[in-house]
């Protein structure tokens, strides 16, 4: 199989899998899935004119040239506090004592609060220091969110703000896709358990924690963590074991062209169809994309840097696309902090820090590259972006990052045709 550009491959590998079925549950159990479903607003809220503050309502002309030398002086009414209504409507000097949250009652216009007022002994009368204009710390009927109108979109990702929200509308339950069942596998003969002594020419093995967390991060329940000699009896038994327990497998290591580079071909030989085979992507070249049965199969290079590339082009789509989301990372333009010479046929993604440095376009501080190196990932913004087609790339260049921060989501159902994923 030739090799893909990344775009084509996306989209080959999209076709590994289907959005699951959605379920509806409680709130809580929904924080962190994405929603299936648009939820519009059921209330307008606030549901009344109401007190910003706790104080007194009034009507806001009965204030004018109010100070603490000259007080305007009001009959208090009635006290109302948040949860209950009042009684009865305001009267030229009347005011209400009220609380926040508490309804404003008709008649009045206003609130003064409490700090700017002050209540005679009894409580029947109050001196107003201050003048206030229509509207002053009223929080109005409909200001938030007026019934009917859309809250959420659906394949929002469920924070704890969109919770909030969801439930300040008094919903209890909501739809959304369970997360996708994965299972990781790290293959390699020279990988030392982390906790175990290492000598020099041995590595411990990162891959298994990394990918693993790289799939949470995308909304993965990750089920199962195993390691396999680069053995093809030991890859078959351990691929037999893991894929028919989740819906997406994903092994890291022996995936190029060495002798013991087993994966893809233990994966043919088990009746594996291959969607993605190589990728013009650098690094992260080799990664293949299989349906096994049903279940996806992603073929991650073991080099850690190049795992997380494609992981984070490939997989993470998938693992999404599972979930009913299509995400869309922002691309900002940003000049390239040195020059870069890459191989003409590929793309490159290189991990990149914004510097803003003047009015002009950003900087792109790249970070030292290495597929085997994982230090260039921290505290990296994005993926500095060099398509294939060219070979030279010279220092101030105008070039595109892909920032990893507020990705844009949509359903997948909604998705506009010909947007790229
Ligand atoms: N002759 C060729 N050689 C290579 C090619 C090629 O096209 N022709 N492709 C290169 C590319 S690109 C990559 S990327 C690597 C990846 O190949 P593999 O997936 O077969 O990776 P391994 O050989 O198993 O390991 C590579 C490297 O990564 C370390 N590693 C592996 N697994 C882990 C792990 N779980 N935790 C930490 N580190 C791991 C391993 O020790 C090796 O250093 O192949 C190139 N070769
Ligand atoms: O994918 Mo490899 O990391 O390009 O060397």
């Amino acid at each position: 199989m030739p090799l893909l550009s990344l775009s084509a491959a996306r989209l080959a590998s999209l076709e590994a899998v289907a959005p699951a079925a959605s379920g509806r549950v409680p709130l809580l159990d929904a924080h962190g899935r994405f929603l299936a479903e648009e939820v519009r607003a059921s209330r307008t809220l606030p549901g009344c004119d109401n007190s910003a503050m706790d104080g007194w309502a009034v009507r806001a002309e009965e204030t004018r040239g109010a100070n603490r030398d000259q007080p305007a002086r009001l009959r208090v009414i009635e006290t109302v506090y948040a949860g209950a209504l009042p009684t009865r409507a305001l009267q030229p000097g009347d005011a209400t004592r009220l609380f926040t949250g508490a309804p404003i009652p008709q008649g009045a216009d206003a609130v003064v609060r409490q700090e700017a007022a002050r209540a005679t002994p009894e409580g029947q009368a109050v001196d107003i220091f201050i003048q206030v204009r229509p509207g002053h710390d009223i929080r109005r009927r409909g200001e938030e969110v007026l019934a009917g109108a859309p809250l959420v979109a659906a394949g929002q990702h469920v924070s704890a703000a969109v919770l909030g929200v969801l439930a300040s509308q008094g919903v209890t339950h909501v739809h959304v896709r369970p997360a996708p069942r994965v299972a990781v596998l790290a293959t390699g003969d020279e990988l030392v358990r982390p906790g175990e002594p290492a000598l020099p020419h041995q590595v411990y093995e990162s891959n298994l924690v990394l990918v693993a967390a790289l799939a949470r991060e995308a909304g993965a329940d990750v089920r199962h963590l195993s390691r396999a000699r680069d053995d093809e009896q030991a890859l078959r038994e351990a691929i037999t074991r893991a894929a028919p327990e989740v819906d997406v497998l994903i092994t890291t290591g022996g995936a190029s062209v060495g002798d013991k580079d087993h994966v893809k071909r233990v994966l043919t030989s088990l009746g594996a169809h291959f969607l993605v085979d190589g990728v013009a992507l650098k690094p992260g070249k080799p990664v293949a994309v299989a349906r096994l049965g049903r279940t996806a199969v992603v073929v991650l290079p073991g080099n850690p840097g190049a795992a997380t590339v494609a992981f984070d082009q490939l997989a993470r789509p998938l693992l999404l696309k599972l979930q009913g989301v299509l995400e869309a990372r922002r691309r900002v333009h940003a000049r390239l902090s040195e020059a870069r010479h890459k191989q003409a046929g590929l793309a490159y993604l290189i991990t990149a820090t914004l510097e803003h440095d003047g009015p002009t376009a950003p900087r792109a501080v790249l970070r030292p590259q290495g597929a085997g190196q994982l230090l260039q990932n921290l505290h990296a913004d994005g993926w500095v972006i060099l398509p294939p087609g060219r070979a030279d790339y010279s220092e101030g260049e105008l070039v595109e990052l892909e920032l990893f921060d507020r990705p844009r989501l949509q359903a997948v159902d909604a998705a506009p045709a010909g947007l790229e994923p």
